[in-house]
C-alpha cells in the first residue's frame, strides 16, 4: 500500500536524524521538506521566531494546539527547562502516531505529554484531568478557525493569566482573519505582528504575538 507523506517524513527523520538530539530531526525535516516533498510544519524561517518567543518566555507549561508531525513539539521542547512540560494537541491519529515516533526520536519524550482529540473537547478537561493551573505559552498550528473559538474557551476556562503568551502560526496563510481582528482590538490583549513567509516558500505569512493582559 502507497505511505503517506507524514510516513515519508518519519522515514527520513530515522534514517537521517540523531537519535537524541533534537537540532538534528529538526534539520532532517526541513531538508526533507525542501529537497523531498512541502510539509506543513512551521518550518526554519517561522521557527527562528519560535525559538525566540519560547526562550524569552522562559515557560514552565506550555501548550500546543495541531500537532502534525512534531516538527514544533520538538523545537519547543528542545528549549524548555527540565522540570518544564509542553502539552500537544492533535486530532488526526494518523499524525498523532507519526509525531510520537518523531518526538520519541528526538528524545524529548520526557517533557512533552501528545493528547488525541478535539481542542474543543480537550481544552475544559486542561485543570480537572491535566492538573494545568495555567499555560505561560500557547502556540497555535491547529485548524485555522478554532484559533479564536479555543482563545475564547481558554479564557473561560481561566487558562490564562496576565502575561500569558498566545503565539499563533499562518495568520496571513492560509489565513485567521477573526483571530487576528479579536487579539488586535481586543483591550484584553496586546499584539504584535512578526513577518515571515509560509514555510519553505516565498508567499507572505507570519507569527502573531499576543499577551494577554488580565
Ligand atoms: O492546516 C494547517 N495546520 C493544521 C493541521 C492540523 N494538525 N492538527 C490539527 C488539528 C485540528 C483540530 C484539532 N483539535 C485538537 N487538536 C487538533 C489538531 N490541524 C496548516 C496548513 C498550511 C497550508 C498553507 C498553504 C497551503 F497551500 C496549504 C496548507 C500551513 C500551515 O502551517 C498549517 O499549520
Ligand atoms: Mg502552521
Amino acid at each position: 500500500t502507497q505511505s503517506t507523506r507524514p510516513q515519508r517524513l518519519l522515514g527520513a527523520v530515522q534514517k537521517k536524524a540523531t537519535r537524541g538530539n533534537p537540532r538534528s530531526v529538526i534539520q532532517t525535516i526541513d531538508q526533507f521538506c525542501r529537497q523531498r516533498e512541502w510539509a506543513m510544519n512551521v518550518g526554519d524561517e517561522k521557527g527562528c521566531i519560535l525559538d525566540s518567543v519560547v526562550t524569552e518566555t522562559n515557560p514552565t507549561t506550555v501548550l500546543e494546539l495541531g500537532t502534525y508531525c512534531g516538527y514544533s513539539t520538538v523545537r519547543i521542547a528542545s528549549l524548555l527547562p527540565p522540570q518544564a512540560r509542553l502539552i500537544t494537541l492533535e486530532f488526526n491519529p494518523d499524525f498523532a502516531r507519526i509525531a510520537r515516533q518523531v518526538i520519541t526520536w528526538a528524545g524529548v519524550q520526557d517533557k512533552v505529554e501528545l493528547v488525541e482529540g478535539a481542542s474543543g473537547d480537550l481544552i475544559p478537561k486542561m485543570k480537572a484531568q491535566f492538573g494545568v493551573n495555567t499555560f505561560d505559552l500557547v502556540f497555535l498550528d491547529h485548524w485555522k478557525d478554532r484559533y479564536l473559538p479555543d482563545t475564547k474557551l481558554m479564557e473561560e476556562c481561566g487558562l490564562l493569566k496576565k502575561g500569558s503568551i498566545l503565539l499563533a502560526d499562518n495568520v496571513i496563510c492560509p489565513g485567521t482573519p477573526d483571530y487576528l481582528e479579536y487579539v488586535r482590538n481586543s483591550p484584553r490583549y496586546q499584539s504584535q505582528y512578526f513577518k515571515s513567509h509560509l514555510e519553505y516558500t516565498k508567499v507572505e505569512d507570519g507569527l502573531e504575538k499576543s499577551v494577554f493582559l488580565g
